[in-house]
């Protein structure tokens, strides 16, 4: 697969991972204001202007004393030269240059790939205007003055980026793969599950090599299955980063819901479901999120005949009027039903992108609705003539008719069950519209 991919490199604290997030959109890698501190080496997707990109940011740990400093110059400015189409080299004007500048521009000028200097923290004019002093490490196309905080210089960056792409052929490398979130409150068991997913079979993760252990969006091939893990950060080196930074973890959680088309919830069997899983739930549902409920460490439970019915209904009673969400047994250390688990996501995620033609929704409902009219109201009658189901990115369902403002909730209800009914969409939230026709 080709891709057009952006390395950023530079020494510590002069904004990469600032930078990096911000290309890719999302607030993805942890930062922190102690250099150092910064977390995986990550890599990411953007756009800019219908060109889809990969970005490296390839700073990783890097500790006080010079020949680490060194080695890790060296390992950054490696990557980037192997695997980049342009190499963005950034600079700090606040700090000014430096001699850590000056020794990864000698490492960079044995490359002939394109490097632009981003001189970063150019956050005003008179800022701006200091970058002056960094032609003198004399490599370089241009030199950007960039404010990675507030965004400003970066679509003038991009510009000149973007000519060094490849025009054909590159393609938002993600796209059609389904992307899943593993949630849940602490010790649930999210870090196990993706382990094993992990140890299943031979990941595939990224095509970039040499960021496959610190992906941040995984991609995996277990069980046969491709998907995409989003925000496993941490999950496999929970020592080096003390991730117990509250704050970030929720904050990560959140923007891996946003980011996933199926939320993978996962609660512990032992505890049932509590108050916090179901504001997660409901707020998957509010995002309009495929949604997979596991109750895990079903090996700790006593079970009778009965205990998943039971567990089962108690957790659709506290999530109601959510009742279309798949319920999975599983247990990580014995490994009982994890396949099962990433089968019932693929199949959410279907549900979730597939169109039902207009021909076949109207035979199914229009009769539906023939045999349970919606009610008069004010001795007025609401007539629905036909449905469609919209081309949105979420199923949503237009139902055309006379008088939509007299659709009652009920009777949405109604609705949307017979639509549940006649074409499934378990684990999908779905969402009806009525127009005036
Ligand atoms: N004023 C200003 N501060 C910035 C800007 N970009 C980043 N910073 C700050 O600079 C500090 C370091 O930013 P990071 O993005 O963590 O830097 P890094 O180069 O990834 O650092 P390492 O991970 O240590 O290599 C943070 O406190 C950021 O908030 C900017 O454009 N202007
Ligand atoms: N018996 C049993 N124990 C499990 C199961 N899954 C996970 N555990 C254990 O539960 C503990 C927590 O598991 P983790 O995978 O770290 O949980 P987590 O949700 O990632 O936790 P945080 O990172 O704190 O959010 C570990 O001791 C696991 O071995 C299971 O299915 N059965």
């Amino acid at each position: 697969m080709s891709s057009n991919i952006i390395a950023i490199v530079g020494r510590p604290n002069v904004g990469k991972s600032t930078l990096f997030n911000r290309l890719i959109g999302h607030r993805k890698a942890i930062m922190d204001n102690v250099s150092g501190v910064t977390r995986d080496r990550s890599y990411g997707h953007g756009d800019w202007i219908g060109k889809y990109f990969t970005v490296i940011d390839t700073g990783g740990y890097v500790h006080g004393t010079d020949d680490i400093f060194e080695e890790e110059i060296n390992k950054q400015v490696e990557l980037a030269v192997k695997e980049a189409d342009v190499i963005l080299f950034m600079v700090d004007v606040d700090a000014g240059l430096t001699g850590l500048d000056e020794e990864f521009a000698n490492y960079l000028r044995r490359t002939d790939k394109p490097i632009y200097i981003v001189a970063n923290k150019a956050d005003s004019n008179a800022r701006a205007h200091q970058m002056g002093e960094f032609y003198a490490l004399g490599i370089g196309l241009e030199i950007f003055p960039v404010s990675s905080q507030n965004g400003s210089g970066t679509g003038e960056l991009l510009d000149a980026v973007i000519t060094h792409f490849k025009d054909e052929g590159v393609e938002d490398p993600d796209a059609g793969i389904p992307k899943f979130a593993v949630l849940g409150r602490p010790n649930v068991g999210k870090s196990s599950f993706v382990n094993l997913l992990l140890g299943v079979e031979r990941n595939i993760v990224t095509d970039i090599a040499g960021t496959t252990r610190d992906a941040i969006d995984s991609r995996y091939n277990a069980f046969g299955k491709e998907f995409i893990i989003v925000d496993t950060a941490g999950v496999r080196r929970k020592s080096k980063v003390s991730e117990d930074i509250e704050f970030y973890s929720v904050m990560r959680s959140l923007r891996a819901l946003e980011d996933a088309d199926v939320c993978i919830i996962i609660l512990d069997a032992t505890r049932g479901i509590e108050a916090q899983d179901v504001n997660l739930i409901s707020l998957a549902e509010k995002n309009r999120k495929g949604i997979v409920i596991l109750v895990n460490k079903w090996d700790l439970v006593e079970k009778n005949t009965n205990s998943t019915k039971e567990f089962e209904e108690e957790i659709l009673e506290k999530i109601a009027p959510i009742k279309y969400v798949p319920v999975i047994f599983t247990s990580v250390v014995t490994k009982q039903r994890v396949h099962k688990a990433i089968e019932t996501a693929m199949e959410v995620y279907e549900n979730k992108t597939q169109k039902i033609s207009t021909s076949k929704l109207n035979d199914k409902i229009l009769p539906e609705i023939d045999r349970y009219p919606p009610p008069a109201i004010k001795g007025k009658f609401v007539k629905i003539k036909y449905i469609t189901q919209l081309p949105t990115h979420n199923p949503t369902f237009a139902f055309f008719c006379n008088l939509p403002q007299y659709i009652k909730e009920s009777y949405t209800r109604y609705l949307e069950n017979s639509i549940r009914k006649h074409f499934g969409f378990d684990g999908v939230p779905i969402k009806l519209v009525f127009r005036k026709k």
